[in-house]
């Protein structure tokens, strides 16, 4: 097995301009995630979370530095490329799910495997599979409105492992959840980094969560560091 990081980057800074005003998040981040390796992300609220994890996701482009995945630069891709390689090497998870609302949770699961070209009839398989191994395999055919915000996280985690990404990018996985239901996402979570072979980076305010990942780093004051074991 081939031993590139799947996420590197260097000196990666962001700067919002407005105006006459500029805002610099953070500058100078540089971080490694091995495959297969967990990492939580956490930080004071506006310490620039989102955007690190938007940046290294491709979402977001930083203001300098670079950012590799699986070795490959995402920001020096044409936009094309950029969409197509992020939806077969990425999953994300965000706080609120993203589903769409017209489709049901099958067919929001099988969506980002359908447009990875696999046959509509795969897609479902693969869709369907995910679905029960998340513990939904009864809510098949219902639309995100019909499930609780617990299960439209479930199917938004199943959304996101689809396509066997390299690394799934959670922002706030468990952010909009009452604490019994954030526990089971909490938990689900858990037993998938012990099942699949994608590494994960969790942005969270949770420390039970954070305390689940094999490394915390804390994003603070511009720069990121690592958090030592207590
Ligand atoms: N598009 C934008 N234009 C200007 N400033 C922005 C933009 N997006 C984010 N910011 C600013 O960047 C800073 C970091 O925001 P970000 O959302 O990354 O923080 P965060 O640590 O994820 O916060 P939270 O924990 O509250 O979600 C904030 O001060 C925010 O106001």
């Amino acid at each position: 097995m081939s031993e590139t990081p799947i996420i590197q980057c260097w000196n990666l800074t962001k700067t919002y301009r407005e105006g006459r005003s500029s805002l610099t998040v953070f500058s100078g981040v540089d971080l490694s995630v091995a495959q297969g390796e967990t990492m939580a992300i956490i930080g004071t609220s506006g310490s620039g979370k989102t955007t690190l994890l938007n940046m290294l996701g491709g979402l977001d482009r930083p203001s300098d530095g670079e950012v590799l995945i699986g070795g490959e630069d995402i920001h020096g891709m044409k936009e094309r490329h950029r969409c197509r390689f992020r939806n077969s090497a990425l999953g994300f998870v965000y706080q609120f799910h993203h589903l769409l609302p017209e489709f049901t949770a099958l067919d929001n699961v099988a969506l980002p495997a359908a447009l990875g070209q696999r046959s509509l009839r795969e897609s479902r398989d693969r869709a369907r599979h995910l679905l029960e191994r998340v513990g939904l395999g009864e809510r098949l055919t219902h639309k995100p409105s019909a499930l609780s915000g617990g299960e439209r996280q479930r199917v938004a985690i199943a959304r996101a492992l689809v396509n066997e990404p390299r690394c799934v990018l959670m922002d706030e996985p468990t952010g909009n959840l009452d604490d019994d239901t954030g526990e089971q996402i909490q938990a689900l979570i858990r037993e998938l980094n012990e099942q699949v072979a994608s590494a994960f980076v969790v942005v969270t305010h949770d420390p039970e969560l954070a305390g689940t990942m094999g490394r915390v780093c804390r994003l603070e004051h511009g720069g990121l560091t690592p958090v030592a074991d207590t």
